[in-house]
């Protein structure tokens, strides 16, 4: 039987610029109709860090270069930009691979805004790697000129990092769940979601940040009562001792256990850590849900059990 599908995806199933997004959107696409061909209903979310930090730095080139003509654009509105045009890409792809295969289905991005607290402590404390992966000299270089806080990610070079509070409440949530309801597939939550705090008179201000996509694909799911939250990425299993002589890669994985990994350490922060810990809160959020963590193109094989990390209770 079909089941309701929330997919996270990853930085390797959009690529990192323009050109490798729009060959990487084909295959993602074809990934995805293959689910929906299958009968599951299917809602999309995506990560924007290499785009969103790309974006935020192009802005900035220009209102340092003429700031008299230019007012810097804030990071929530440099969110959205990359929102529309990922939704943009996607939603043409997986239209057109939909329509290949004889499927007529709506396919549309909703501009998703996600409240949080403005008193979450990840304000005073970036930790979101966005942007391109510098060497040492290059981050050392963006921290003096422009006093980012810059951190090694997993061993792939030096990003920039930024405030990631947690997603509290998903704005155009009753929009995407009648979309969904009603047959179509959605492409939401972009990016983790345009940051907002509420202010007086029902005013939504947008925030310097950029959400985890892990953990808005997790509030999205529990909301649209999903039965699987899918987050696909650059591993086809969760392992413990990653990259280490003694690397042992996980199939099954229960609250308990991943609770036990995430205290030794087991996960880098910023990157497998959220998507850990995203699939353990859906785990445990009701009964006979269950969260996956796997590649892109093994989504298929994933959901019928044959691979991936699973977590369950
Ligand atoms: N314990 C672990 N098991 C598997 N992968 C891990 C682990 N710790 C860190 N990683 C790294 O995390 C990466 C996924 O994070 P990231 O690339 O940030 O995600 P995304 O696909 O959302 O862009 C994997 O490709 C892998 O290199
Ligand atoms: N917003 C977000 O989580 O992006 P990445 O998945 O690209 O890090």
């Amino acid at each position: 039987m079909g089941k309701r599908i929330v997919i996270a995806l990853g930085g390797n199933a959009l690529g990192n610029n323009l050109p490798e997004q729009m060959v990487a959107v084909r295959k993602t696409s074809k990934a995805i109709a293959d689910l929906i061909e299958e009968g599951h209903e299917v809602v999309i979310a995506h990560g924007n860090g290499p785009q969103v930090g790309m974006i935020q730095e192009a802005m900035g080139l220009l209102t340092r270069a003429e700031p008299e003509k230019y007012i810097p654009f804030p990071l929530s509105v440099c969110v959205a930009m990359s929102q529309g045009y990922i939704g943009y890409d996607l939603q043409n792809a997986l239209k057109e691979e939909l329509l290949d295969r004889g499927i007529d289905k709506g396919v549309a991005t909703v501009l998703t805004q996600v409240v949080v607290d403005q008193d979450d402590p990840a304000f005073q404390n970036p930790t979101k790697p966005i942007g391109a992966f510098l060497t040492r000299e290059e981050a050392e270089k963006m921290e003096r000129e422009h006093g980012y806080k810059m951190v090694e990610d997993s061993g792939r070079g030096y990003r920039r990092v930024v405030a990631s509070p947690k997603p509290q409440a998903i704005v155009e949530l009753s929009t995407i769940s009648a979309l969904v309801g009603s047959g179509h597939v959605v492409i939401a939550c972009g990016g983790g979601g345009i940051p907002v705090v509420t202010e007086h008179h029902h005013h939504l201000k947008g925030a310097a940040a950029v959400i985890d996509k892990d953990f808005a694909s997790e509030l999205m799911a529990e909301h649209l009562n999903a039965d699987m939250l899918i987050v696909l990425t650059a591993v086809e299993k969760v392992a413990i001792n990653f990259n280490k002589p003694d690397q042992q890669w996980l199939s099954d994985l229960t609250p308990d256990k991943a609770r036990e990994y995430i205290a030794q350490g087991q996960f880098a922060p910023g990157s497998m850590l959220p998507k850990v810990e995203a699939a353990l809160k859906f785990a445990e959020s009701k009964p006979g849900r269950t969260a996956l963590i796997t590649l892109l193109e093994k989504a298929k094989d994933g959901i019928s059990g044959k691979t991936g990390t699973a977590v369950h209770q």
